[in-house]
């Protein structure tokens, strides 16, 4: 199986696009591809496929096989992968995905697609669309129990995956490998959730540090990015057009008045190619 290495602020992953679908024992290979010792070592296995609804269509694995719908930083990847390798020549580009239509603007400097705005659609607010197990149209700043003792509230916000927002005094005061599993797997949360701690610097600039389901810490979460910004206007933390700092560098995110969506915009990096002796 031939993958690229690329990355997205650091979240990274193995993308492949040689198949016409998914390899069978597609759980298995996603984690061991995705193991770091014995394997390429990723966040993810993305898998770019035809598509008859758009240009072409993104499948992702988390490291712990299992399939998510969304991946904000593998679509900035895989409209690289499609640019650079000739699979396309347009920059834009519509891709298929489990959290619906998305539409990537790719900007070209010198012939390679440097970054990416994805068009990360509509976030969904309604509890049971997250989903979570609680009730009503939002979850906002709702108590959650955890071992730290810590009185922590989260906001729920669906990009297409789950997210809980929680915004902090101090983000150094977040043991995120203790609480992050624990929210991750919170009885809230049917299918889980990506969990973002988040420190204000003003309204426009905020710190996020992410654990995410199925992956644990990583260094950037575009869907996340997204969510913050939606639960920052959400309770008032923030405004629409947000700086989002994460461990592995800034993401732009815009959660438009005029149309409810959210635009999502960084870097794409492809590091290495090579094959994987099935
Ligand atoms: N890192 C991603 C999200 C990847 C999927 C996530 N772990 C999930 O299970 O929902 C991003 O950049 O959005």
């Amino acid at each position: 199986m031939k993958f690229t290495k690329m990355h997205g602020l650091g979240n990274d992953f193995a993308v492949v696009a040689e198949f016409l679908s998914i390899p069978e024992q597609v759980a298995t290979v996603a984690k061991n591809v995705c193991d770091r010792h014995f394997g390429v070592g990723a966040d993810g296995l993305v898998f770019i496929l035809p598509s008859e609804q758009a240009d072409f269509r993104m499948r992702i694995f988390n490291a712990d096989g299992t399939e998510s719908e969304q991946c904000g930083n593998a679509v900035r990847c895989v409209g690289k992968y499609l640019y650079d390798s000739g699979m396309t020549t347009a920059t834009q580009v519509t891709l298929q995905t489990g959290a619906g239509l998305q539409t990537l603007d790719l900007v070209v400097e010198n012939g390679v697609v440097t970054r990416v705005t994805v068009d990360m659609g509509e976030p969904k607010l309604a509890a049971a669309e997250v989903p979570t197990t609680l009730v009503g149209e939002q979850v906002v700043q709702h108590p959650i129990e955890t071992q730290s003792g810590q009185p922590y509230k989260f906001t729920a916000v669906s990009m297409g995956n789950p997210h809980a927002v929680i915004f902090v005094e101090a983000l150094e005061e977040v043991d995120l490998h203790h609480v992050g599993p624990q929210i991750e797997t919170h009885a809230y949360f049917p299918r889980k959730t990506n969990v973002e701690f988040v420190e204000v610097h003003t309204p426009t600039d905020v710190t996020m540090h992410v654990w995410e389901r199925g992956c644990g810490e990583t260094l950037a979460c575009g869907s996340g990015a997204c969510s913050v910004v939606v639960a920052g206007v959400l309770t008032g933390h923030t405004e629409r057009e947000v700086t989002v700092h994460l461990k592995g560098g800034d993401l732009q995110i815009v959660w438009s008045a005029a149309d409810n969506r959210v635009y999502m915009t960084g870097p794409a990096v492809k590091v290495y190619e090579a094959t994987w002796l099935l």
